[in-house]
This record gives C-alpha cells, structure tokens and sequence, in this order.
C-alpha cells in the first residue's frame, strides 16, 4: 500500500474551483513530484493534503488512514512535515533557535542540520531576519529534516535562489532524499530529473500524465511545461 495516497479531490477557494479530480500516490522511500507551470495547482495540492484548504470532495490516506480534512497539527503529528514555499522561517530568532524549536524529541540534533548546510554553523547565532534568501532556505529544508517526519512535503526549495545556492541546496536535497519519503513540488526540471523517482504532471488543477521519467525534450514536456507565451513575452 502506498504511504500517501490522495484519490480523486476537489479542492476550492471560496468559489473557486482549483483541483478537478486530482489522484497521486507516494510510496515509502520514493521521490515523487508534482510539475507543471506557475498557478496550476501545485501548492493547493499540498494544502489539501496538509488540511490547510481540505478539498471538498475525494479522500487523502496516509499510512492506512483517512486523514482527509484532518487538522494541520494533526497532520504533522501523523509525520507528514512540509518546507513551504514561503520558508516560514521565525525571523525573531535565530538559527540555532529556529532548528532546537523543529526537534520533536527523537534522534536527530541539531548537528545533522549543520552537516546538511555547513553554512548555517556558520550563521547560528544570527536571527532569522537577517539571512540571505538562499540561507532562509536551507534553513526552512534543515527544519523539516529534523522534524524527523514520514513524508516531507517541499515547494519549490530552488525558487529565487542563484545557482551556486542551487547547486548547494541540490546536493543536500540528494542526501536527505536517501532516507526520508518526499512528495517535491519544483519547476528546474534540471534539478527534478535526477532527483525524481516519479513523476506528475499537472495542468489547470488536474494531473495530466504520470511518468518515470521526464524527457525535456518530449511533447509532454514542450507542451505542459514549457515556456508560456506569456512567460516568454515577459
Ligand atoms: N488563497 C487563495 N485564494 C484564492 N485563490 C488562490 C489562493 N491561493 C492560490 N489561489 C489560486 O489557485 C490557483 C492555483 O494556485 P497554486 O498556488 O496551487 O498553484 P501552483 O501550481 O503552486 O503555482 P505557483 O508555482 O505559482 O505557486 C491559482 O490560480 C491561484 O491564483
């Protein structure tokens, strides 16, 4: 049985309806991800299944149980942690105070953290305010590696950042991802193709095709991800 899996919801904001009959499963130990262009649905994908906006219609299971409009603090009770697009860093405090308060008391400390990003060693007694875009990132990643979940639920972790950063913030997403089950949203398919286990492809709140692999030359690629004509006219 898959670890996650999220069969055929409906998933609305207020009046408006952004996911249409979206199904995807993970299973333990792989890493699937969810591509497809800006405002598809990918991120309320993932609300859906965190209980931040629970869709409507359709049924969430995790690990054999029903968790569809679950609490979103039941939810990361279950094990399913979640790096937000937007970080949610506590700007207030500082490094080493962000990573104490992301412990849940198991085994991991705070030293596996500063493995993954040495960089945040290096930064710890500064507040979280005060780091760089790429440092607010690794350390919203360190914060869900040390919550010790399940299943972690990335958005986007490359968005914004330079590619020296990208390059850093791949090569401990390569380490993480041999040992936890992730369900990764990103947009670089020259960071996901490597990393991805399985893939899905979403299109105006559906999932338009599943694949193993993700060819950035194929139709599927040009056609769903590919640079928009407003993109490109930007
Ligand atoms: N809080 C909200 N209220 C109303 N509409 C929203 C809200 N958040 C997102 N939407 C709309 O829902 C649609 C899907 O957005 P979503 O953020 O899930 O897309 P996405 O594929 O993750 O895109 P992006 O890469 O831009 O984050 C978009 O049309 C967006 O404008």
């Amino acid at each position: 049985m898959a670890l996650l899996s999220v069969e055929d919801i409906d998933t609305f904001y207020g009046e408006s309806h952004i996911l249409h009959d979206v199904s995807l499963e993970v299973e333990r130990g792989e890493i699937a991800v969810l591509v497809g262009r800006n405002g598809v649905g990918k991120t309320t994908t993932l609300r859906s299944i965190l209980g931040h906006t629970p869709p409507e219609r359709g049924t969430i299971t995790y690990d054999g149980s029903d968790i569809t409009g679950a609490e979103p603090s039941d939810v990361a009770q279950r094990g399913i942690g979640w790096v937000p697009e937007e970080r949610r860093i506590l700007p207030s405090l500082t490094v080493e105070e962000n990573l104490q308060l992301s412990l849940r008391g198991g085994n991991e400390s705070i030293e596996t953290a500063y493995e993954l990003f040495p960089r945040l060693e290096e930064r710890s007694q500064n507040q979280g305010r005060n780091l760089s875009g790429g440092e607010q990132q690794m350390l919203a990643i360190a914060r869900g590696v040390l919550g010790e979940f399940d299943l972690l639920l990335i958005d986007e972790p490359t968005e914004g950042l330079a590619p020296m950063i990208v390059e850093q913030v791949v090569d401990a997403l390569t380490e993480i991802f041999t040992e936890t089950t992730v369900l990764l949203v990103e947009q670089n398919l020259n960071v996901v193709r490597e990393l991805g286990d399985r893939f899905y492809v979403m299109d105006k709140g559906q999932i338009v095709a599943e694949t193993a692999e993700l060819d950035p030359d194929s139709e599927l690629v040009r056609e769903y991800l590919g640079v928009s004509v407003s993109e490109s006219s930007a």
